[in-house]
């Protein structure tokens, strides 16, 4: 049973200084360990979504409430952000040395957590060495490592390749059968929004509004079988079609 926190929005609003509203009257939640995809076209306030959540912004209007343990997030982008100068090890074992914690303890979990995303033959490598995906999955590596329960993940793999991203799609929800955190995940794939969460938020934009909430009951746990079946071909399929009713000719 998942223990992550339960995040409720209620009404958002968001401008920066005197400029445009960028998020209106946004409402949404997450049931603890739930994944909830957030899919919209460019600037329509999907970032500025992930980073209210995170507590990084505030809102110019309406309440963010959490039930549950108190949030501890991390943040997942598409660019890896690795340091050069570091080993994959060091990389991951980053946010445990910046908060203080012994060598031994950041050996210990860097150690833990290259093993859980399949780079412990690579641990002395540096980013250079990597493929784009083992990169990324140093990125997930140095999130999980102080162990969040709150996941920002904005279009993380949306550089990839297609198998490398399915690929990563499958080792993130492994990862998510056995870890407490409830996730928000931007992405432009309706692919990948289908086959990582329990429901999909369409937004708008000029300004960012919910344009469609589609609950996902796909059947957990899901895995590269699951694209091949009907049902998630037919989810697909109609929430591409629910996208475009809903953004009229706006590409997502
Ligand atoms: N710190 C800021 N100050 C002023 N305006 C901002 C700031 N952050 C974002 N914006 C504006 O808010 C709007 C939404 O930006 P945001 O990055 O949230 O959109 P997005 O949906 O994530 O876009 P994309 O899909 O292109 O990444 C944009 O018009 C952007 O210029």
């Amino acid at each position: 049973m998942h223990s992550g926190p339960a995040i409720a929005l209620t009404e958002i609003s968001k401008r920066f200084g005197d400029g445009p509203l960028v998020l209106d009257h946004v409402s949404l939640s997450a049931q603890p360990g739930e994944i909830v995809a957030i899919v919209g076209p460019s600037g329509c306030g999907k970032s500025t979504l992930l980073r209210l959540v995170a507590g990084l912004l505030k809102a110019s209007n309406g309440s963010i409430e959490q039930a549950g343990p108190e949030i501890n997030p991390a943040f997942i982008f598409q660019d890896a952000t690795l340091l050069p100068w570091a080993t994959v090890e060091q990389n991951i074992a980053l946010p445990l040395r910046l908060k203080g914690h012994s060598r031994k303890k950041q050996e210990k979990v860097a150690r833990h957590w290259a093993g859980r995303v399949g780079l412990e033959e690579v641990l002395h490598y540096y980013p250079r060495q990597l493929s784009g995906g083992m990169q990324m999955r140093v990125s997930i590596a140095r999130a999980l490592s102080l162990s969040p329960n709150l996941l920002l993940l904005d279009e993380p793999f949306g550089a990839l390749d297609a198998i490398t991203r399915n690929r990563l799609n499958e080792e993130l929800l492994d990862l998510h059968r056995d870890t407490d955190w409830t996730a928000f995940f931007v992405t432009h794939s309706v692919n990948e929004a289908v086959f990582l969460s329990n429901r999909i938020i369409i937004l708008g934009r000029n300004p960012g509004r919910v344009s469609a909430v589609i609950e996902n009951p796909l059947q957990f746990p899901r895995d590269s079988h699951t694209r091949e079946s009907l049902e998630f071909q037919q989810r697909v399929a109609e929430t591409t079609a629910r996208l475009h009713e809903v953004l009229g000719c706006e590409s997502a």
